[in-house]
């Protein structure tokens, strides 16, 4: 099977400071990808690399075939990878609903947007969506007014609609109560049934519930790569990571 991304030899120099210095990474098809690893690892500007927000300093970024190392982030948008963010960026005032259309028509203004009929397919995509997110009882409602873990979905549901091929998440879970958790690791497998997902994770208990394959990074590298089962057993991943966990517990 053909890797939906690959980074190869990736670093990112920031003045001098590499905060990437080499990493590699593959993700195939319908995988969800945890990738964890000390603060300072590298993962963000993994992602930030990915999604032609930092300039990779060396290094190829393949998706599928295209080589998007220095795409632009519009662009690669369009291609079909999508990034979420810590912090929601949706539109309080607005409502769900109003939050989907735009996401929609992002293209468009505003007032265009919320002016235009919606087509028959576009209504039954957003209903689809926002049943998946489940919020389709909330459409009518400000956006504003969800829950920290709603205001979350909303957003995933925000990238959903572009229908990506690659979705990029960092820490979705921070600040979710334990019933979003719960609904949120299920929801990522459930979007892996359409995209691959990448997921920058540091709660190991989310990870250890939800995770397949588990990327370790360390020092702009990858350390290593496996099961949780595999990785708890890598005396170096314990060393740097995981050991900090247990003595915080
Ligand atoms: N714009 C920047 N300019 C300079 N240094 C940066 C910049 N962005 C990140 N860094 C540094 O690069 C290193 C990697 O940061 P990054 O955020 O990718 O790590 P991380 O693994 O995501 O960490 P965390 O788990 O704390 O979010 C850190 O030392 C960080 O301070």
């Amino acid at each position: 099977m053909k890797p939906v991304l690959m980074c190869c030899n990736v670093s990112v120099d920031f003045d001098g400071f590499y905060a990437l210095q080499g990493a590699d990474l593959k993700v195939y098809p319908h995988e969800v990808r945890f990738l964890i690893g000390p603060n300072g690892a590298g993962k963000t500007t993994l992602l930030d690399v990915i999604c032609g927000k930092t300039r990779a300093s060396n290094g190829k970024v393949l998706f599928y075939s295209h080589d998007i190392t220095d795409m632009p982030e519009h662009k690669i948008v369009r291609l079909g990878i999508s990034r979420k963010f810590q912090s929601p960026s949706i539109f309080h005032q607005l409502t769900v609903w109003e939050n989907m259309e735009l996401a929609l028509k992002q293209d468009r203004g505003l007032f265009a947007v919320l002016q235009a009929k919606m087509s028959e397919v576009d209504r039954d995509m957003i209903i689809t969506l926002l049943q998946r997110i489940e919020l389709l009882d909330y459409a009518d409602q400000k956006a504003g007014s969800l829950s920290h873990g709603q205001k979350q979905w909303l957003e995933i549901g925000m990238q959903l609609i572009q229908f990506p091929q690659l979705l990029l998440l960092d820490e979705p879970i921070a600040g979710m109560s334990a019933a979003e958790r719960e609904r949120t690791g299920e929801l990522i497998h459930e979007i892996a049934r359409d995209c691959a997902v990448v997921i920058v994770e540091h709660d190991m208990d989310f990870v250890r519930r939800f995770s397949k394959q588990v990327t370790v990074m360390h020092e702009g590298k990858v350390l290593c790569e496996g099961t949780m089962e595999d990785i708890q057993q890598n005396e170096k991943v314990v060393e740097i990571y995981l050991g900090r966990e247990e003595k915080a517990c």
